[in-house]
């Protein structure tokens, strides 16, 4: 089976206001893998990068640097000409995935044929009603020769699946699969997935801005915030117990009772506001929450890396430079004030270190440099 590896990924857009030119960096040394039969979710508020990584992977964006491998079962890289039957995008708006003007057996059949998988049309006809039950679009030689305006949201969704599945693909990115159907019918859609992921093995990077369903339907969940990963981990630890500031602030921000409950850590409502493409300088390599966070302490606009809050979980913030518990306790930990020890950490880090640090704590992002530079 597929597994996909990205690495250090970085993207840069080129953004105009008037006559100033600047460069935003909306995702900043990203890195994680998907394997088999595995769920990671990327969670996180709008503009943080999430649809920027998964259209990379995609290919329908160019990274600005790092690398995106996918492998096959023997360990070999799956060649560009390939890469397309192993990894598949499910995207959000299913209104406008689908060409109104041709019939759900024409967007089957296509990928089918692109791929190497139609064979005589009897067979081919065959494989797209195949694809129509799988996604409980039945009855499927009927649902084959409707229109996209003649299926529901929920229906249209599930022929974007099923035509994902077409090729063969065995790795799906489904980017915010679900938010733009009717709330009774997402857990079905979700489901769904969840469902095809078994009978497949496939490996799945779930997008969404919805906790409770990134909780439920992954195994591994990554917070993005304004483009860097600043917390992951295995899904249960980092929605029940967020150790980084901005999870904190999710998490309690969340329905999930069980998620909110005692995990503000300071936060107010007042906090949650969306970080969209607000300018951090991007020579600015320090934590980029500090100016939304209630706990900042001095050492925050140093640069910062993955530091261990558990077993496989890590969290990007100075709050953790101890390890587990981290300097919490510390004096000055709270505003302003920026405990010794991890100012201590911060000089050593900032200095030749800090990358190599980085890597070997985490093995995953470096402390990046994240914003925009005016030019
Ligand atoms: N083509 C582009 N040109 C310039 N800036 C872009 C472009 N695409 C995305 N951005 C910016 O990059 C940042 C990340 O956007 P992205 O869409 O990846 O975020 P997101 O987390 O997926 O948000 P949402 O949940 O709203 O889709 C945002 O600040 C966005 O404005």
């Amino acid at each position: 089976m597929t597994t996909l590896e990205v690495r250090d990924l970085v993207k840069d857009f080129s953004i105009r206001s008037g006559l100033r030119h600047s460069r935003l960096r909306a995702v900043d040394n990203v890195s994680f893998t998907l394997e088999p039969g595995r769920t990671v979710a990327l969670v996180g508020e709008s503009g943080s990068g999430k649809s920027t990584v998964a259209r990379m992977i995609a290919r329908l964006e160019r990274p600005t640097a790092g690398r995106i491998t996918a492998t096959a079962p023997g360990g070999a890289p799956v060649d560009r000409r390939h890469y397309r039957d192993h990894v598949q995008m499910v995207f959000q708006d299913p209104f406008a995935s689908l060409n109104p003007f041709h019939t759900i057996e024409h967007h089957l059949v296509r990928p089918l044929k692109l791929h190497g998988r139609a064979g005589k049309k009897a067979e081919t006809r065959a494989l797209v009603e195949q694809l129509l039950e799988r996604v409980n679009l039945t009855p499927a030689a009927n649902v084959a020769q409707r229109r996209p305006h003649e299926l529901s949201g929920g229906q249209r969704q599930r022929v974007a699946i099923a035509r994902a599945l077409a090729p063969g693909a065995q790795v799906v990115i489904a980017d915010e699969p679900v938010s733009m159907l009717d709330v009774s019918i997402r857990l079905g859609v979700l489901n769904l997935l969840a469902r095809l992921q078994r009978e497949d093995d496939l490996a799945v990077l779930y997008i969404t801005h919805d906790l409770a369903t990134a909780r439920h339907f992954s195994d591994e969940i990554l917070v993005m915030y304004r483009g860097r990963v600043v917390e992951r981990g295995a899904a249960d630890d980092v929605i029940l117990n967020p150790q980084h500031p901005y999870t904190q602030l999710l998490a309690a921000a969340a329905p999930n009772p069980d998620a909110a409950r005692g995990r503000a850590g300071g936060l107010t409502g007042a906090a949650v506001e969306p970080a969209g493409a607000r300018a951090v300088p991007l020579a600015d390599a320090g934590c980029n929450f500090r100016d939304r966070c209630p706990r900042v302490m001095d050492v925050c606009s140093k640069p910062v890396r993955d530091h261990a809050v558990g077993d496989g979980h890590f969290a990007k913030c100075w709050l953790h430079a101890g390890g587990p518990g981290g300097p919490e306790g510390a004096p000055g930990a709270s505003a302003g004030g920026g405990p010794a020890g991890a100012e201590k950490d911060a000089a050593k880090d900032a200095g030749k270190d800090a990358g190599k640090g980085a890597a070997k704590d985490a093995g995953k992002d470096g402390g990046g440099r994240a914003g925009v530079v005016r030019r």
